[in-house]
């Protein structure tokens, strides 16, 4: 095979950010090139894992919005492929009724007209089993939320678009970016030309963008990803209908708290604190900071009884987090054949099939398909430094 080639479009990181946007171009029958540092399938970033939550339960009216499209992206991907990618549960959102952020939810849902059901202390125990309801909390069930199979998700957008003629490169690391009217990639293996490149690099974005004389304001933290033994097998199960849910705030913390019926580990419950300590993603195994794992415990104990309040199995992930939480998604204010996607700040897997499609649209030169002006770089004005 050969590792010098030209391409009308590179693709930098398979993630799911990268290999959906592959896949687009693929779809367009553009001759793309994915470029990935590590051996496919890896578990050094953050798209990695066997399931993440897919919900239309957003404050924001742009986010439901693009989820409409993204279902139905999601749903053609598993009928193109004949693979079961999404699986329905319901995701149970919990906060104090009197949040700014829970209140912003549950008005977004109704607003965009979201099936959904609004459950009180009095009806909620005959609803959701197992969950102690706080003092003072509403709850609202976003019924079309589900689980996504994120490993086998990853899988399936890589190999469809192999079968529309993608090339895939992995264990190539990029190691320089040249712009201009061609831009010349380098690796650690060879040099591509192309006429545009995506950069979908995750925590390691920075890294890359530095080549073009551009640094974003992102913060790399790692996330400890816990699983919680059911006291009872099965109480907690995705067979059992149990939801997956969203904690706004609580007690124990201002910061989400989410939650996924018990699946890839018979018995385990994987729930997540949604913050962690800033780490190099190349050093993240010497981040030893547990504290959102005290908060976790001390949730679980207050309001999960069916679970045992010790993490049975810690892995580890990455978030790329913006100064905002939204996502970046532009072209380079320089280099226009230069566009990037980056700072996903732990909820952009769900995307994956919109932003392949906007960052494939921004590669071509089209106008994209939703406003993206919350997700511009001009937003971030003087923190967007230039690396020149
Ligand atoms: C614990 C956890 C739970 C989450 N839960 C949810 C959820 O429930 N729902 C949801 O929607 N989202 C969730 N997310 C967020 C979601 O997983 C991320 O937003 C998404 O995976 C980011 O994808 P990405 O492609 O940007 O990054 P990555 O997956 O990190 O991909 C970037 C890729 O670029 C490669 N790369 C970097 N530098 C180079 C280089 N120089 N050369 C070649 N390749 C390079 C990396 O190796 C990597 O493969 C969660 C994230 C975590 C960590
Ligand atoms: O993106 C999601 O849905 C999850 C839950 C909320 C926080 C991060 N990931």
């Amino acid at each position: 095979m050969s590792t010098e080639g030209e391409y009308e479009c590179i693709v930098i990181g398979a993630g799911v950010q990268g290999s959906f946007t592959a896949y687009q171009l693929a779809q367009r029958d553009k001759k793309t090139l994915l470029l990935e540092q590590f051996v496919l399938p890896h578990s050094r970033g953050s798209s990695h894992g066997q399931t993440r939550i897919i919900r239309k339960a957003y404050e924001q009216d742009f986010y439901t919005h693009m989820m409409e499209e993204c279902y139905e992206l999601w749903a053609q991907l598993e009928r193109e492929a004949g693979v079961k990618l999404y699986r329905q549960t319901g995701l149970l959102v919990m906060g104090p009724e009197s949040s700014q952020s829970y209140q912003l939810i549950k008005n977004t849902l109704h607003r965009n007209k979201v099936p959904m059901v609004i459950l009180n202390q009095e009806n909620f125990s005959q609803h959701i089993p197992h969950v102690n309801l706080a003092e003072g909390d509403g709850a609202v069930v976003d019924i079309s939320a589900g689980v996504l199979y994120a490993d086998r998700a990853l899988k399936t957008v890589q190999g469809q678009f192999q079968k529309l003629g993608g090339v895939i490169r992995d264990k190539e690391k990029v190691t320089d970016i040249k712009p201009g009217s061609v831009v010349t990639v380098s690796t650690s293996a060879g040099v591509y030309r192309a006429k545009s490149v995506v950069i979908t690099a995750g925590p390691w974005a920075n890294r890359l963008l530095v080549h073009t004389g551009l640094q974003l304001p992102l913060k790399v933290v790692k996330i400890n990803v816990c699983y919680w033994r059911e006291k009872v097998p099965g109480s907690y199960n995705v067979k059992q209908r149990f939801p997956c849910f969203l904690l706004t705030e609580g007690e124990e913390s201002k910061e989400n708290i989410y939650g996924l019926p018990s699946n890839e580990y018979p018995g385990l419950v994987k729930i997540c604190y949604h913050a962690g300590a800033e780490t190099d993603p190349d050093q993240r195994d010497r981040q030893t900071d547990r504290s959102d794992i005290d908060i976790l415990q001390r949730y679980i104990a207050r309001c999960l009884p069916g679970l045992v309040p010790e993490p049975a199995v810690v892995e580890s992930c990455l978030y790329t987090q913006t100064p905002d939480h939204h996502f970046v998604l532009d072209c380079h204010p320089v280099y226009s054949n230069i566009v990037f996607g980056a700072g996903f700040s732990g909820h952009g897997f769900k995307f994956g099939p919109i932003i392949g499609k906007l960052l494939c649209e921004l590669s071509l030169g089209e106008v994209p398909s939703y406003d993206l002006s919350p997700f511009r770089i001009r937003r971030f004005q003087t923190k967007t430094k230039s690396a020149l």
